[in-house]
């Protein structure tokens, strides 16, 4: 296979539940080989809906779904062998102890790594004699994500692999998920941890209500975001005895209490302004904070813009309701 084919190729994929609810309504991306891309969103907004198409646990209600070269639904013998899931719910059996379990697993993979080596990989080793239900929940995702490696497979779905993980496992993971990719294996992430996404992915993209809003490097994602610069107005002083705040590239700006708020994408030119201006009126800005846009500002301004555009359809939605009942009225009356 040509290393720039893609691995996972994803056009305008459709699922519709039963009842004929859209939960992904026209979603297409790319994954190459060896690049870990992660798919981020909202509680509900379709992630686990489009990683189960992609894994070929469902049939799409339209579009395609490309997993090396294959169709991962009607050519599942093809792609199967080839690829590691790791979903939210392991469900294996909890009387069966960790050892056991590999061993089970492994009787069912071609081409098993040894069960000492799948333990070591996520630090299971010492707790291969403990069952299941005793484990924690950060010990079970690791045996999900033991299991998933089984196979050394190519393409790793990793469904938010680190829930449940205290901050010294979430490393781990981490560190293994970037050993991996650096030995060539592609990766799909669901994650809800937006640092998680920041710092292990090459590209992502935020899906929200079904559909993909932003998608792109984490640096190109958080360059679309405005920076942002706070301080408390020194005692005595307005907005208006500020420099105007075009002239130092501010976008835009909102005063509660004292605290004035500013937006800018010249970061470096505003924040110069504004100090220089402090400096020779000799006056301090308390509670200064100047901060870069980030993946967290991007991902809220998606969640909260696109709840605003539900709630305006919502409102159209019942004022043509109100109109046409008014319509209708009128016309019962005429
Ligand atoms: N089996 C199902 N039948 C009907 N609706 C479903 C079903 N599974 C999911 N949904 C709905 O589809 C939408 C997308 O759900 P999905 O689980 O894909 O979202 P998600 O982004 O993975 O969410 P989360 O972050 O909460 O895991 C939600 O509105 C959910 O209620």
């Amino acid at each position: 296979m040509n290393t720039n084919e893609p691995v996972i190729e994803v056009t305008d994929l459709r699922r519709v539940y039963g009842g004929g609810f859209e939960a992904v309504r026209g979603v297409s991306f790319e994954v190459a080989r060896g690049e870990l891309f992660a798919l981020l969103g909202t509680n509900g907004a379709g992630k686990t809906s489009t990683v189960e198409l992609i894994e070929g646990l469902a049939r799409p209600a339209g579009g395609q779904v490309r997993v090396l070269g294959h169709d991962p639904y009607t050519e599942r013998a093809a792609v199967r062998p080839r690829i590691g899931l790791m979903l939210q719910e392991g469900g294996f059996p909890s009387e069966l102890t960790v050892s056991e379990t590999v061993r089970m697993w492994a009787g069912c993979t071609s081409g098993a790594r040894p069960e000492s080596e799948a333990l070591s990989l996520v630090g299971l080793t010492r707790r291969a004699g403990v069952r299941v239900k005793q484990l924690s929940g950060g010990e079970k995702r690791r045996l999900d994500l033991a299991l998933a490696l089984l196979g050394r497979p190519e393409v790793l779905f990793l469904d938010e692999p680190t829930t449940g993980l205290d901050a010294e496992g979430r490393q781990e993971t981490w560190e293994l998920v970037r050993e991996l990719r650096a030995q060539g294996t592609t990766v799909l992430l669901t994650t809800h941890y937006l640092e998680e996404a920041e710092g292990l992915a090459d590209r992502l993209a935020i899906l929200h209500a079904g559909r993909i809003a932003v998608s792109g490097t984490p640096a190109e994602v958080t360059a679309s975001q405005p920076s942002r610069i706070s301080f408390e107005l020194p005692t005595g002083y307005f907005p208006g005895d500020l420099p105007p705040l075009d002239s130092l590239g501010i976008t835009g700006h909102e005063i509660s209490g004292r605290v004035l708020r500013l937006r800018t994408n010249e970061l470096q030119r505003a924040a110069t302004g504004l100090l220089t201006w402090a400096e020779r009126a000799g006056v301090e800005l308390r509670g200064l904070d100047i901060r870069s846009g980030s993946l967290e500002e991007a991902f809220l301004r998606i969640a909260r813009h696109v709840s605003e555009q539900d709630a305006q359809a919502e409102q159209a939605g019942q004022a043509g309701q109100a109109e046409q009942s008014q319509h209708s009225e009128k016309e019962h009356v005429a």
